[in-house]
């Protein structure tokens, strides 16, 4: 990736930035034993058959994030890796749930990735927002309880909310009240939907929620009345190809429907998911699309100008990003 164009990273939960190498050393750091001695053995482990069977994982090996001082090392090191792709604007999820179920405080969780964050433009040259993931498996009261721990950091360190985990048989709507207050209290509002679940849950995210991008969406290929609103609404998408094909939502890399999504006229993004697990970060899904599904220079534009146009940036900065996509040299 010698001159990466220029993008926005929406779709990136920051503990699938836990790379094996860091998972060991914190485990290490931590007095922890994890169930692998080496870097490869845990890389041997990530073959899933679905999101679950991926999230079974995701949930155990993030059991080494204790400290502060480990959210901030887990979130520097992603956006080290971001920037040498060409991300220069990352909007970004994490799961407090998954965090104070096991007994670490939000301000640990928060501090660490506040210091990270905080300093990410000067350090690494990329802005940055924070979207708190509400889990969708987990009772809604457990997501209420989060929201009100968290208000000390809305408006400042929290600019979002989302909706994560299993998706089937758990649809949107029963987040309706939790959403109600984050619209409340002027958070921007997305949710992951119709990556394993039904097209249902898409229209039910927009309709009942009032979401502002979807978090896949791919499903919504199924339901051609939808494709037509989220065309006619520009409603974001965004999109995870390699994690698409590593949790089995699509078979191949080449029968992914982003080609089609852009044909539609989608406003489609291409991001990471969870890198570490699903074998690469932004600029990497870039490549992947433009090798196996045949992208070209045009179309790879279209997604990064698409990144920042879907993201929650001011109208001028997305302006300045734009014209930097419009005259990037592409080799
Ligand atoms: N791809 C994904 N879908 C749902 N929840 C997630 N949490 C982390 N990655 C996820
Ligand atoms: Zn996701």
């Amino acid at each position: 990736m010698i001159n990466p164009v220029p993008k926005a990273e929406l779709h990136l939960h920051i503990e699938g930035t836990l790379e094996p190498e860091l998972a060991l050393s914190l485990a290490a750091r931590n007095g922890l034993a994890l169930p692998y001695a080496s870097a490869d053995e845990l890389r041997a482990a990530y073959e899933f058959a679905d999101l679950r069977s991926f999230l079974n994982l995701y949930y155990r090996l993030m059991e080494v994030l204790r400290t502060e001082d480990d959210f901030a090392d887990l979130a520097d090191a992603y956006l080290e890796r971001a920037a040498a792709q060409g991300v220069r604007h990352a909007e970004i999820f994490f799961d407090p749930q998954a965090h104070t179920g096991r007994g670490v405080p939000l301000e640990a969780v928060l501090g660490g990735l506040g210091r990270a964050l905080t300093g990410a433009a000067g350090r690494h040259g990329v802005t940055t927002r924070l979207i708190l993931c509400f889990l969708r498996d987990e009772p809604v009261s457990s997501a209420l309880a989060t929201f009100e721990a968290a208000r000390p950091w809305f408006g400042t360190l929290i600019t979002g909310v989302g909706l994560d985990s299993a998706e089937v048989g758990h649809p949107p709507a029963a987040f309706r009240a939790v959403y109600d207050l984050a619209r409340d209290a002027g958070l921007h509002l997305v949710a992951h939907a119709g990556e394993e679940g039904p097209p249902e849950y898409v229209t039910e995210a927009l309709d009942v929620l009032g979401v502002q991008r979807i978090d896949h969406g791919i499903r919504s290929m199924e339901d051609p009345a939808l494709v037509a609103r989220l065309v006619r609404e520009q409603v974001p998408l965004t999109v995870c190809p390699l994690s698409n094909v590593r949790l089995r939502c699509v078979e191949r890399l080449a029968d992914h429907p982003l080609p089609a999504m852009l044909e539609a006229g989608l406003l489609v993004t291409v991001n990471s998911d969870d890198p570490s697990y699903f074998g690469g970060y932004a600029g990497d899904n870039f490549d992947a699309v433009r090798r196996e599904l045949g992208l070209g220079e045009a179309e790879l534009r279209r997604l990064a100008a698409n990144s920042f146009r879907a993201s929650f940036l001011p109208q001028e900065d997305k302006d300045a990003y734009l014209k930097e996509v419009a005259a990037h040299d592409f080799g």
